[in-house]
């Protein structure tokens, strides 16, 4: 690694030195959550995001992970969604399959992914129905500070305008309280019509991550980051604030080079 340290109230900040450096730890930090789960509650609870995180968590498909995790205890879910079929080039499931879920042994029963069939209305209610089952048994985990779910690690990318999940900046879907899991129909991201896990449950996570790589976000992680709250209230990275769980940030040098003067451990 290297450089590691805890920044201000924005959680931990993890700055590797290249992609390869992020994607070993990124996979060190997965392992060590899905162990220390399994062994405290039997199973592991894992939201997964779009976009370059998945070719990012590729080291888990290779030895040791391959064969040292647990996969038969993972329960996947997706932080969102794109509604589109499941075999379309668009979709966060297919990216995740093709990259991830096919090639290490996950349980087909326990990948909970968003019904392609329905409208985004539709879906987002079957979702959040899907998982209130899954909080009744268990397999999903409780908050004890609000009725949401705790999943043990939801992964998030961020966007170049500081999205996280489907949540957009200055978009009403940031406000949203009472839902779990919601939609929108005018995404700025193409395609439009997504389907996302809401702020109350992503910061009622056990652990967050946000995994953000190379310099044209590095402004925006600045942002998200730093002390300068007053200018940018409602960017949605900024929002992501784990009530008790743990944050976590993945960066490489690049995304890095803009966050101000941490002090850090070699
Ligand atoms: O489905 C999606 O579009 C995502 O879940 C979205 O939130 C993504 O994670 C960010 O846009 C970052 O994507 P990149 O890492 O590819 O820039």
């Amino acid at each position: 690694m290297a450089l590691s340290g805890a920044h201000k109230d924005r959680g931990e900040l993890r700055i590797l030195e290249n992609l390869d450096e992020l994607s070993t730890d990124l996979a060190d930090y997965i392992s060590e959550l899905s162990e220390v789960s399994v062994k405290e509650r039997g199973v592991f609870s894992i939201a997964l995001s779009g976009g370059s995180l998945i070719g990012l968590m590729g080291k888990l498909c290779e030895a040791p992970y391959n064969k040292t995790v647990d996969w038969g205890k993972w329960y996947i879910f997706w932080a969102d969604e794109r509604v589109v079929a499941k075999n379309h080039a668009d979709s966060n499931y297919k990216l995740a399959k093709d990259g991830l879920l096919s090639k290490v042994p996950i349980v087909p029963s326990h990948v909970h992914s968003i019904n392609d069939s329905l409208s985004a209305e539709e879906a987002a209610n079957e979702y959040e129905f899907v998982i209130r089952q899954l909080v009744k048994t268990r397999i999903v985990s409780v908050s004890d500070v609000s009725d949401c779910p705790k999943f043990d690690l939801i992964l998030l990318g961020m966007g170049l305008d500081g999205h996280v999940a489907s949540l957009f900046p200055n978009h009403s879907v940031l406000d949203e309280k009472n839902e779990w899991v919601t939609f929108i129909t005018d995404s700025p991201k193409p395609p439009p019509e997504r389907i996302t896990f809401t702020l109350p449950v992503i910061n009622s996570a056990s652990n967050v991550a946000v995994v953000v790589t190379g310099s044209s976000k590095a402004e925006v992680v600045h942002l998200a980051i730093d002390d300068v709250e007053a200018d940018c209230p409602s960017l949605p990275a900024r929002m992501v604030q784990p009530a008790k769980g743990k944050l976590v940030w993945f960066l490489d040098m690049p995304a890095a080079s803009k966050v101000d003067g941490p002090q850090f451990s070699e």
